[in-house]
């Protein structure tokens, strides 16, 4: 029986085209000035450290290393140092009014109804745990963070490898066959069933798969096929 529900975000809850044409340009116009004001605080500066080390870069020279995130940005890389920094420009986006985090209108209702029926909702995204809460704590539709009760990002493992799955695992203390994802990227996919994990491919447009998987455009088609029986 389903007691856990494991959420992506870009493709699942949120469009891919908010990510994209929102988020992903506004950290690059602003991440540059950021680094620059920020780059002696700890905050920035242990994750610079992780830039540098990852690019082999010079940890001295500032500029370069604001280059590599711009590349690493254009080539949209899941690197956790430049997620984090991400996440923090973004909270002064969000804060300043500037930006506001996209969700399905099925995901919004189904995640209140999972929530109130007493599932509990947990976000694995490659975006920083600060930019998850950050994207459901300032939506459209309103506040989403009560209704989820932890967040994982690529420090517990990549969203391709099994390993990731069984680190969370272990941090909820349940059983694979409790637990449902939800995706868009069926490697992702893949990687949850490896543990044992239920999964769904939110397939949110364009032709469907021909695939064995259980696929939904939605939410509710989630719903429908495999929480009603709970
Ligand atoms: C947390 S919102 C920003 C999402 C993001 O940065 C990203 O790379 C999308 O990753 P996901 O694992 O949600 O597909
Ligand atoms: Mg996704």
């Amino acid at each position: 029986m389903i007691r856990v529900i494991l959420t992506d975000i870009e493709g699942t809850t949120s469009s891919i085209s908010f990510v994209h044409d929102v988020l992903f340009p506004y950290a690059a116009e602003h991440l540059p000035g950021f680094v620059r004001e920020y780059c002696d605080t700890p905050e920035v500066s242990g994750q610079l450290d992780s830039v540098a080390k990852d690019a082999d870069v010079d940890r001295g020279d500032t500029e370069a290393l604001i280059e590599i995130l711009q590349t690493w940005i254009r080539e949209d890389r899941k690197v956790t140092s430049l997620k984090a920094l991400q996440g923090m420009v973004w909270e002064q986006g969000y804060q300043k009014g500037e930006l506001q985090g996209h969700i399905y209108e099925d995901a919004a209702q189904y995640l209140q109804h999972w929530h109130d029926r007493g599932l509990r909702l947990y976000v694995y995204s490659s975006g920083s745990v600060k930019a998850q809460k950050l994207i459901f704590g300032f939506t459209t539709a309103g506040d989403f963070t009560p209704f989820f009760s932890g967040y994982f990002d690529t420090r517990i493992g990549g969203k391709k490898e099994p390993e990731a799955y069984r680190n969370i695992l272990k941090e909820l203390g349940v059983e694979a066959e409790t637990v449902l994802f939800l995706s868009d990227v069926e490697a992702e996919l893949e990687a949850a069933e490896a543990t044992g994990m239920e999964t769904a491919w939110l397939v949110r447009d364009g032709d469907l798969p021909e695939t064995e998987r259980f696929v939904a455009r939605g939410f509710a088609e989630v719903d429908a096929a495999l929480l009603q029986k709970r």
